[in-house]
């Protein structure tokens, strides 16, 4: 009991390292994003969870600015980030993205090797020293908890990996730049349970390093991983909390038939 109120304390304590100030999106003339505001924690998952359709993936891509490649978005409010607002004009959304890096629900390697896979995004940046790049390769590979699988087989194409092993390069691959936080939209949806494991046990261990944001439907996936979990129904944010609060003991009673399986 102690020790939980200890980490609760902590918990609560923690300065957040990305806050979402009103932040409201639109697509064209339909709002999808209604004046959300939160912050998300260092060394955290929180997960995003709602029914189809209610602007999670969206609210996943604001965060590094993946929305502004739709022409028709317009946003309002801002999310800060060491300091400054992202959507602010300093702001280099190419470099935004290596901070803020992204998986998707498909795993997408790009038709090269493994190795290649994982280098890409250094190679973008100019590295060509061939010692940082292997480091880079097996640290990130490590991380990803594949290195093992694929070490023997680096120069071999992504493509012939299996799904859940295809989606841990594509891990590997954002690692490999050093990101701050990792987002995540649906990441492990379209693997068996086996992969999405393996996965899960992936983000576990690199929360201890990273700050995770994940959207998913899963909602035990939700609740055995998150430290956090946020609700959100058409376009607003419901119930922010601790996760064990939003399915042990929701404030809001659509929360709570949310979880409940009463709808979605
Ligand atoms: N590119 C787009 N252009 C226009 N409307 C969009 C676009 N992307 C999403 N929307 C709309 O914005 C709303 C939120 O969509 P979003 O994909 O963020 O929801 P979601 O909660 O992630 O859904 P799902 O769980 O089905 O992936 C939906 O009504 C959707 O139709």
């Amino acid at each position: 009991m102690a020790e939980v109120m200890k980490e609760e304390k902590l918990l609560e304590t923690m300065s957040p390292i990305m806050t979402v100030n009103k932040l409201s999106l639109f697509y064209g003339e339909k709002q999808a994003l209604f004046d959300i505001n939160m912050s998300f924690y260092k060394n955290e998952i929180t997960a995003l969870i709602g029914p189809s359709g209610c602007g999670k993936s969206t609210l996943l891509r604001s965060i590094n600015r993946m929305n502004d490649l739709i022409s028709s978005v317009k946003i309002t409010g801002g999310i800060s980030y060491k300091n400054e607002n992202i959507y602010g004009a300093n702001t280099d959304t190419v470099d935004l993205r290596k901070e803020i890096g992204m998986v998707f629900q498909q795993p997408n390697p790009f038709p090269f090797s493994i190795y290649e896979n994982v280098v890409y995004g250094l190679r973008l940046k100019g590295v060509r020293n061939k010692a940082i790049l292997d480091e880079a390769v097996e640290t990130s590979l490590k991380a990803s908890n594949i290195w093992d699988e694929v070490k023997d087989d680096l120069h071999k194409s992504a493509l012939g990996l299996s799904g859940g092993q295809q989606q841990r390069v594509c891990i590997a691959r954002v690692l490999a730049v050093n990101p701050d936080i990792l987002l995540l939209d649906e990441a492990t949806s379209a693997l068996d349970p086996i992969s999405s494991g393996k996965i899960e046990e992936v983000l576990l261990e690199l929360k201890k390093e990273y700050t995770i944001i994940m959207v998913t439907h899963n909602m035990q996936q939700a609740s055995r991983i998150s430290d956090r979990t946020a609700f959100m129904l058409m376009g607003k944010l419901i119930e922010y909390e601790k996760t064990s609060s939003i399915f042990l003991n929701p404030r809001e009673k659509e929360t709570s038939d949310y979880v409940s399986g009463k709808f979605g």
